[in-house]
């Protein structure tokens, strides 16, 4: 059956036809299979949600933690926000990044690669890189006089007197807007612009399994996923599969490797099951893990497993199962989550660097940004092996300290793009989701009113107001993630507030909206208690 990609409600046989004959049934509907309530959770995520079964599927929509806020130029056109005092643009989001963040590179003295590898793999989980193709391959030239002709275009602007490209003469970074149901052309243009999910919105480990059933993954024999033998060591094969394997690699390697050892030792265990049999349960096993590695581990560590606890995001006592379960919660992702997730790019080291099993640092390194386009080279000369040391013994990127790798503001996709500050998308591409200002934000989170700059005195210090206040004509205009990267971090925690705040919501929002959540003993599947408390 045919549903609306937007909307969810199931098609009749006419408006498929009226998706068809103007080109957009890919973009703008989804096909589901008819739902068993038993079966186990599907690949391409539909059926989650019983009443509602294209969500947790691609191509659905981010909700909005708050309304959008933009400024209507025309009945189509949608600008992002100018300032609330003196109805200027805001400063450009190249100057704003200089300003309020500054290069270098100072190591945490606590935390090590594993939290960016990990926080990236399970980012990835959720996101894709749709937005960023559209610019580095279908819309390379939004600096170039072509771009001026393209409203998907919005390149930043360097200001002359750039720390950095006063000494190039580069001018102009490339990137475009976000893609839409609007700009797919499933949404009328008047209506305002929401960005399209394109990777399935619930936490389960689509960076190895794929986002839409991909059978070319499996070997289809003892329920196990292809690999590549290089010298020994096991690797996802690249070639063949539409495996995005980048930025995100330790934790594709580490799951898929995790998957068939999984299955192997199932199989030991009952000779007779079939390939789907064993498939299905080594993936859920392997979810699971994930889910515990993502809560109980990964944002225990940066969020404060106590904060977790008393949020209700993490059960105090895992010893028995429990059912946050809620069909009224529908498998989403806020707009809010990924934008606020970007705050971690604080945090990446922008070199790996290759340690042996004793820990001595070899003096090599590798730039992670070359990693977005090709990981060839962690398949040569034993430098997985490295590299994985390196994961448990490399310091991460010290933050709250405003000061981010070169790498990951001048250079940020490596050769695909000639200069790239990852941060500056960041914050312009905030922008362009029409988040309402921080302020709003910080209500939402606190409750409690800002009235004026010096407020936020008690979340972030006064070197980082008056930053701000150098940038920002009046309190009202501050962007979220420019709000989230002054603030200082939590107590009992790595993160800041307002990211504490967001994230947790997601966090709550997923255990919720997830039928097949490994916590529940009511679900297909469920595991038995004696296999769920061994965790
Ligand atoms: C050196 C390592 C990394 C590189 C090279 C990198 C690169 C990028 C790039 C190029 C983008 C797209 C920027 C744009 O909007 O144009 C991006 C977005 C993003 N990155 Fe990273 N990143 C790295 C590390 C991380 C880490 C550690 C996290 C942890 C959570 C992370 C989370 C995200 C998220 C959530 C997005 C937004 C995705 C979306 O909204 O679709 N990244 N990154």
């Amino acid at each position: 059956d045919y549903y609306s990609s937007y909307y969810g409600a199931k098609l009749t046989s006419a408006q498929v036809d009226a998706y068809r004959s103007n080109g957009t049934l890919a973009n703008c509907t989804n096909v589901v299979e008819p739902c068993n309530p038993n079966e186990p959770r599907r690949i391409n995520g539909t059926c989650n949600n019983l009443n509602n079964p294209t969500r947790g599927a691609t191509r659905t929509p981010y909700y909005r933690l708050l309304d959008a806020s933009f400024v209507k130029a025309s009945d189509s056109v949608f600008n992002p926000r100018v300032s609330a005092c003196t109805g200027a643009s805001l400063a450009g989001a190249r100057d704003l990044r200089r300003t309020l963040l500054v290069d270098g590179r100072v190591e945490d003295d606590k935390l090590t690669h594993a939290v960016t590898h990990m926080s990236v793999f399970f980012a990835t989980d959720i996101t894709n890189t749709q937005d960023t193709t559209n610019y580095v391959v279908w819309r390379p030239y939004c600096c170039k006089p072509e771009g001026a002709n393209d409203p998907q275009c919005a390149p930043n602007l360097v200001p002359a007197d750039d720390y950095v490209h006063r000494f190039t003469n580069i001018g102009c970074l490339n990137m475009t807007k976000p893609l839409t149901f609007q700009t797919s052309g499933c949404l009328a243009q008047t209506t305002t612009p929401l960005r399209i999910v394109d990777a399935t919105p619930l936490f389960d480990l689509s960076p190895v399994y794929g986002n839409v059933d991909e059978p070319a993954r499996r070997t289809k024999s003892g329920g196990e996923l292809r690999i590549e033998t290089i010298d020994g060591i096991m690797f996802p094969p690249t070639s063949g599969l539409n495996l995005l394997l980048g930025v995100n690699f330790i934790g594709i390697i580490f799951f898929w490797r995790f998957h068939n050892h999984i299955a192997k030792k199932i199989a030991e265990v009952n000779p007779c099951w079939t390939d789907e049999q064993i498939f299905q349960t080594a993936r859920e096993i392997n979810i699971a893990s994930g889910s515990q590695i993502l809560y109980y581990e990964l944002m225990a560590t940066l969020m404060g497993a106590d904060n977790l606890i008393a949020d209700g995001v993490l059960a105090e006592d895992q010893s028995t199962f429990r059912d946050p379960y809620d069909p009224t919660v529908i498998p989403q992702i806020s707009l809010e989550y990924p934008a606020v997730l970007r705050w971690m790019h604080l945090m990446q080291d922008g070199a790996l660097k290759f340690y042996d099993s004793k820990g001595t640092y070899l003096n090599n390194s590798f730039p992670m940004v070359n990693l977005t386009s090709n990981i060839n080279f962690i398949k040569r000369n034993g430098n997985m092996a490295y590299i994985t040391q390196g994961c448990f013994r490399q310091p991460t990127g010290k933050v709250n300290d405003a000061v981010v790798d070169p790498d990951l503001l001048n250079l940020g996709l490596g050769g695909l793009q000639r200069s790239n500050d990852i941060l500056t998308n960041d914050l312009a591409k905030n922008r362009y989701f029409g988040f309402p200002p921080y302020v709003k934000y910080r209500e939402f989170c606190s409750g409690e009113k800002v009235t004026s700059f010096e407020d936020l005195s008690s979340i972030m210090p006064y070197w980082a107001i008056d930053a701000l206040k150098s940038k920002y004509s009046c309190f009202e205009d501050i962007d979220l993630l420019a709000g989230v990267w002054m603030e200082s971090i939590i107590d009992n925690g790595y993160v800041p507030p307002t990211f504490y705040c967001i994230v947790k919501e997601q966090l709550l929002h997923n255990i919720k909206s997830d039928r097949h959540w490994y916590e529940r003993a009511d679900r297909p599947n469920a595991f038995s208690e004696g296999i769920y408390t061994k965790n």
